[in-house]
Formats: C-alpha cells, structure tokens, sequence
C-alpha cells in the first residue's frame, strides 16, 4: 500500500515527501465504454466471516481481491481457517474456505490495515473463538471509531486492554471468559459496521444474540440491511424488530455454502459518474437485477441528475449523459458520498448532501477532505456536523489530495476527467478496494473521440 503520506487527516495537510502524483485523464469529448468493475468488498468480506464460522466448506466466486479482503484473508488464516484460491480463465478468483475445526485460541496479532470491514467483523470472530487477539492497522485506523462494538464484547464477557487510546486500536482482546447475556445495546450512530460485526458472529456466540441500536440515528442503514438479508439468505435464523432498531439470532450451525459476489456498485460510481462528467455513456457489466448495495441507488440518482439509465437485457446498465448535471438533495449517501460531491461540483445548480456525519470517522473525515479539495476544484462547500452543502463555480485546475482514501481518489480522477490540468495524489491508494481503477480508468478514458 502507499505509505508516502503518514497521516490520512485533512485537517492538518499531511506531509507529502515520496507523494506521487497522478496527472488525471481529461477528455473534451464523451466517452463511450462499457466497464467490468471488481466484486463488492462489504459482500465479499460478509460472505469470508461467514463461511470461517460455517459448519462445513464454503466455495465463494468472484472473490474481490484488494487490500481490504487481503486483510481479512490473512485474518481468517491466522485462526486456522483453510483458504484456497482459484484463478479463473475469465481472470476472476475463486475462494474455497475449509473452517478450522476449531478456531484457533491465540495469542495471535492481526492486522487491519484501513478496512473498517476488518477491525469491526474480526473482534466478534476472535470472540467466538474465545482467544486472546492483539488487533492493530494503519496511523489513521487509529483514529476510526471502535468502541461500541468492543463494548458490547466486553459486556459479553470478554476484557480488553488498550494500548493507546481507549476504545480504538491497538488493543488487545481476551475471550476466554465469552458468556451469554440476554440483550445487548450498542450506539450505531457512528458506524453500521459496529451493528453488522455483531449480526454476523451472532449464531456462534453462545446463546445467540438479542442486540439493540441505542436511541439516536443509525449510520449507514443500507449496509445492516445488507448483513440481515444476507444472513437471511445463508439461512441464518435472525428477526428484525419491527422498529428495525433490535435483531435477534438463534444460536445454531451455519452450513456452508456457494455464492458469487456481486460487482462492486459503489465503485462502478465513479465510472457512471464519468457519462455525465463527459456527456458520454458508461455501461457496466453484470448489474444485478436486485441488489442490496448502496451502489444500487446510483440509478435514481444519476436519473435525477440529468442521466438517461437503462438496465438492458444483456445485464448492462448503461448510464448516457444528456448534456445537463443538476445539483441534488439527498440523504444517506454513505459511501457514495465522495463520488457524489464531485459529481455535484460538475452541476448546474447547488446540491446539499444530508446524514453523512459519521464520513468524519471514515478512512478520513471525509466532510473536511470534501471541502478542502472541491473547494480547490472552484465549488463553494459548506461542511456541517452532518451534511455538505456545494454550490460550484467556475472550474480551475488543481492537486487533489487523497489522504489515503481510496474513494477521495476517485473523486479527483472525476474530477480531473472534467478539469484539464488535475493530479491526484497517490491514485495506487484504490487497492484498498479495486486495485484495477487506473488501468479501467485508463481504458474508459480510451474511447473518448479525439477533440476536433
Ligand atoms: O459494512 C460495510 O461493508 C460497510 C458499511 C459502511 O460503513 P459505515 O457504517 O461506517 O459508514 C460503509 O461506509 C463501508 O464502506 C462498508
Ligand atoms: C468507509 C469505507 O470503508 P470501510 O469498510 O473501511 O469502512 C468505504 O469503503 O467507503
């Protein structure tokens, strides 16, 4: 991974030596492509938890390989779990996952890089597994919210030791003393992974789990709902509160099973973003018909802004820009947020994005890194606790930081696809989840007619 910026915190400008800058592709005519982006990183990560804690082997196709599922590989490795990877001839990768027979009891070390997937879903995992865990990542990992799901493992009876601040990494977890409580309550408002890390051991931990979302908001709704159908899917006996704030698993065996993970939406963004950018057509193939990604809604989306959005019969969506980007209110982007703000720089009009608080605790805070760098670009933002409001202006060029944030850096390729003259900061900072971007970008960019 880059290691040339050491801190990924908009707020102080990180020191940049060793930084590479990668001057962004601009075209001044449509692009016409159709891409195939990699598979999902949060299916991806869901479907590896799951199948360590199944009864039998589990065949996942389709496998994102990227750093963040690297990571939980090397996790679910270090606990025993068999891994065995095939390459397939249409260069996809199929991961055949045999469960320890019993996961292993430590102490082990694991590493969590950036992966919010991986320093959330791991500590209920290790806790299943009763061992003793020393749990680290990245400088900026550091700073990322923790502490409710680690206490919710402590209030189930595991102890924890922190070595810097409390309630984030590093820290040391001690299972050995896991027990049973009859309901857990957890604050969720900073991040639905705490909810999902939980629902996704609940089977295995003994006598199952009740859990509810503490009063307040619910970061990232679409991502619990994605854990719960999934789970629903693999069979896994669980019920929702009909508040939708409370979740109940049945203890029992989880058999193993055979799934092919979906392409990341989230990360086809950037590319259906770039049709209206360049008031050109991006088609991705393999768009799922229904889908519980938060990238499915780049459909209304990109409709609201302008696009025309067909979903054809061969499995493409094709996304044609029609010469117009409006601005757009809306609520609850999560991931999407970054790729959204840039494309709302592109607009006509102003755009204000609401429920997105909980970015500040994302590889960077992302509201400041948003308003640091599209201000750059010549929009007017307006970052508060919760929300983003950018109204653009005239466009200049400019250098874009990434801050080690690998959907910061797709928004500067957006951007820079519209802008001549923009450089990106360490673009090789998307193999946090789709370490192909420069060269599908590259060849996205490709099909745009020369000017003139
Ligand atoms: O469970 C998941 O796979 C994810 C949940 C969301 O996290 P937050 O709830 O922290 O936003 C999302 O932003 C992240 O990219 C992936
Ligand atoms: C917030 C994100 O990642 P993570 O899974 O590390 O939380 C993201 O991918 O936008």
């Amino acid at each position: 991974m880059n290691s040339a910026s050491a801190s990924g915190n908009p707020q102080s400008d990180p020191p940049h030596a060793g930084t590479h800058w990668w001057p962004a592709p601009h075209v001044s005519t449509g692009v016409d492509a159709i891409v195939s982006v990699p598979a999902s990183k949060s299916l991806t990560n869901r479907y590896l938890i799951l199948a360590a804690l199944a009864s039998s082997p589990s065949t996942i196709h389709n496998t994102l390989i990227s750093r963040d599922t690297e990571l939980m590989l090397g996790a679910l490795a270090s606990f025993g779990t068999g891994i065995k990877r095939i390459e397939q001839a249409d260069g996809s990768t199929t991961v055949q996952v045999h469960p320890a027979a019993e996961l292993a009891t430590g102490p082990l070390g694991i590493e969590c890089g950036l992966a919010g997937t991986v320093m959330r879903f791991v500590p209920p995992l290790a806790a299943v597994a009763r061992a003793t865990v020393a749990f680290d990542g990245d400088p900026h990992a550091r700073l990322r919210p923790m502490a409710p799901v680690l206490d919710a493992l402590q209030a189930l009876g595991a102890t924890i030791d922190f070595a810097g601040d409390p309630g984030k990494l590093p820290f040391t977890m001690d299972a050995s003393g896991l027990e049973s409580v009859d309901q857990v309550v957890i604050d969720a408002s900073s991040s639905s992974q705490f909810i999902s890390a939980l629902l996704l051991a609940g089977h295995a931990l003994p006598g199952g789990l009740a859990l509810r979302a503490a009063d307040g908001p619910i970061a990232s709704p679409d991502h619990i709902m994605m854990t719960v159908q999934t789970l629903l899917e693999l069979g896994v006996d669980i019920t929702v509160d009909e508040d939708g704030r409370g979740w109940r698993i049945a203890p029992g065996e989880l058999a193993g099973f055979t799934v092919t993970v979906e392409p990341d939406l989230s990360n086809a963004g950037p590319f259906l973003a770039a049709a209206l950018a360049s008031n050109g057509s991006v088609g991705i193939r393999f768009w799922p018909a229904s889908t519980t990604q938060v990238g499915g809604k780049w459909v209304q989306i990109l409709s609201q802004m302008g696009a025309e959005v067909h979903h054809g019969d061969d499995g493409v969506l094709r996304v044609r820009g029609t010469g117009v980007i409006r601005g757009i209110d809306y609520a609850d982007a999560s991931e999407l947020a970054p790729t959204l703000a840039a494309l709302c720089a592109l607009a006509s009009s102003p755009s204000n994005l609401t429920g997105i608080g909980h970015l500040r605790g994302h590889e960077t805070d992302r509201l400041a890194a948003l308003e640091n760098e599209l201000a750059k670009v010549g929009a007017n933002v307006v970052a508060t606790g919760d929300s983003l409001a950018i109204t653009p202006g005239p466009l200049q060029a400019a250098d874009l930081h990434s801050y080690e944030d690998h959907r910061m850096a797709t928004a500067g390729a957006l951007l820079g696809l519209a802008i001549e003259g923009v450089r990106v900061e360490n673009i090789a900072t998307t193999a946090k989840t789709m370490p192909q971007f420069p060269q599908l970008w590259a060849d996205m960019v490709s099909t745009a007619k020369a000017a003139g």
